[in-house]
């Protein structure tokens, strides 16, 4: 009976141990995945200070995260999302250092699988690394983005504007009733990129296309991942199948039917002598053989404006929109300086621009205040470099953090307030002011920085100072009672767009009434999509 009781504790004791010694050596394979890697350069130089745990993902609001983490490691420091390094700049001065005056080794992309590989097969120029391949498409897109071609599309941006401020107005039954203006403004902004890559426009809210494209938006945000995927640092992964790729493969494939079909039946139009209106698809396609870009590369061109054009400039009108509601002392100020400097007969145009600094700084407080992008793009640095002391290894994914500091106490004071002000005296458009020789005086960031900086910065201004502006000279902003608008939760990781709201709108004079109601010069638009 004893030497059985004896055998069964051995035996349990053996077990025991077993176990202590598998769980143990799990720990000590398994740690050094957990906690950071002490590299070292020749000069004995380390990376940015930063925590000592490694991260698998940082969340939801991941911007709050690096703020934290800014706060006690300072303006540059590291942070290993699994097995890659990320370097976080928090700074005005140290983004320009390294992303502009070093841009050579700090504007490239990591290759992320599902965002990169699966959904934008590398192109789409925010998806390329930074070699010739990118410099070519970036070219051909500037040329579509030039304050030259932003000028000729000028009289159709205005068009796309009295469409918007005209649908918020018969949607919302005369104004009778509360409108959430979501999608009237991801229209505007949708109509402005189709004409310019493909010369059509949508011909009312319930258009499939505008459906359709902005479930591509939702769908990319949810399974691109934002500085980290699981699959981008545990590679074995990338070969099994999973839920998030299959969407990627499915995002892509879709995309590829709706722009692809586009601008195959494009090509045949042109094929046929048949009528095609100028865009940057007509002329990709027209290219000589020799120069001509692969067709998935025209397809990418499409997406990426489609992605970098539309969500973000509609994600900055609806917080207007919204703050206006919540601020009417600065909409009775913005009112009048609008009747001040273009009156009751006409909507404001770009010449009033320079006139009315005070509608200007109300753009520029909004942008600063709810960046569409919380974490701009990373950049991807190619080679080793060394800064203050600090050692940035090749392959290190480089983050802006907009966040920290667009909420710098000293450069705007009470940051977390909406106080356009602060931006009076500042008469550089947002172009003018990312070349600053000082970059603590430039405006904000929301563009990101160096060689990758925005090529659409230019449109994106115009676009919102003309919609912007318009909705001023229509249109009083009322909050609804029963429905108060709460600011402080946002939807998507990035910020881009409040919460779902509502509010209601009412046109500002008899003048605005009449120009709301009359169908003069909207030929072809069916708002209601009758
Ligand atoms: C308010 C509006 C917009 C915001 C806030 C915005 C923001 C950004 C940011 C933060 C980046 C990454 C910059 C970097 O890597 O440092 C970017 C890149 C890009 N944006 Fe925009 N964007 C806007 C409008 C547009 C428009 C209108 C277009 C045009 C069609 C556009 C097309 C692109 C493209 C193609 C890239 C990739 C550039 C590259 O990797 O070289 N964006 N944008």
């Amino acid at each position: 009976m004893l030497a059985s009781k004896l055998s069964s504790f051995e035996h349990l004791l053996t077990v025991h141990t077993l176990a202590l010694c598998i769980a143990l050596a799990i720990f000590f394979y398994a740690v050094p995945f957990l906690v950071r890697i002490n590299l070292v350069d020749q000069a004995g130089r380390h990376p940015p200070p930063g925590p000592f745990l490694r991260c698998a993902c940082l969340g939801k609001h991941s911007e709050l995260l690096l703020d934290h983490w800014a706060k006690r490691f300072g303006p540059l420091f590291s942070v290993w999302m699994g097995n890659q390094l990320v370097v976080v700049i928090s700074d005005p001065r140290v983004a320009q250092d390294l992303l502009v005056e070093n841009g050579a080794i700090f504007s490239s992309r990591k290759p992320y699988f599902i965002k990169n590989q699966v959904i934008l097969h590398h192109r789409a120029i925010t998806a390329a690394p930074y070699n010739d391949v990118w410099r070519h498409h970036r070219k051909l897109a500037v040329r579509f983005l030039s304050e030259n071609a932003v000028q000729g599309y000028t009289d159709s941006i205005e068009y796309e504007v009295l469409t918007l401020l005209r649908s918020l107005h018969i949607e919302s039954h005369s104004c009778a009733s509360p409108i959430n203006p979501a999608l009237f403004a991801v229209r505007f902004t949708l109509n402005n990129m189709l004409k310019i890559t493909f010369g059509i426009r949508t011909s009312s809210l319930s258009d499939s296309l505008l459906h359709r494209i902005q479930g591509w938006v939702v769908e990319f945000d949810e399974i691109a991942g934002g500085l980290s995927n699981a699959v981008d640092f545990i590679k074995p992964l990338q070969y099994l199948p999973s839920r998030t790729r299959t969407r990627g493969m499915k995002l892509n494939a879709d995309m590829t039917e709706v722009f692809g079909g586009m601008i195959q039946e494009m090509q045949r139009r042109i094929e046929n002598a048949e009528y095609v209106p100028d865009c940057l698809i007509k002329t990709l396609l027209e290219t000589p053989e020799e120069e001509k870009l692969e067709f998935e590369d025209i397809l990418m061109l499409a997406v990426a404006f489609a992605f970098g054009g539309v969500h973000s400039i509609a994600g900055i009108i609806q917080w207007f929109l919204a703050l206006m509601a919540m601020h009417p002392t600065i909409a009775a100020a913005a009112h009048a300086e609008v009747d001040r400097v273009v009156g009751r007969e006409r909507l404001p145009t770009i010449t009033d621009e320079m006139n009315m600094p005070y509608v200007r700084a109300i753009i520029k407080e909004v942008q600063r205040l709810h960046a569409p992008f919380w974490i701009p793009t990373p950049h991807f640095s190619t080679a080793d470099f060394a800064y203050q002391g600090m050692f940035i290894p090749k392959a290190t994914v480089v983050v802006l953090n907009c966040w920290t500091i667009h909420h710098n106490e000293e450069r705007y004071p009470d940051p977390f307030a909406f106080k356009p002000h602060r931006y009076l005296g500042d008469n550089l458009s947002n172009s003018a002011s990312s070349k600053l020789a000082d970059p603590r005086k430039r405006d904000h960031w929301i563009f990101g920085a160096g060689r990758r900086i925005c090529p659409g910065l230019v449109l994106a201004e115009r676009e919102l100072w003309l919609a912007i502006s318009g909705l001023i000279w229509a249109y009083t902003f009322h909050q609804v009672p029963e429905e108060p608008i709460a600011l402080e939760k946002y939807e998507a990781a990035s910020g881009r767009t409040p919460l779902p709201f509502m509010m209601r709108l009412i046109p500002r004079r008899e003048e605005a009434r009449q120009l709301l109601e009359t169908e003069k010069g909207m030929v072809g638009e069916s708002i209601c999509g009758a």
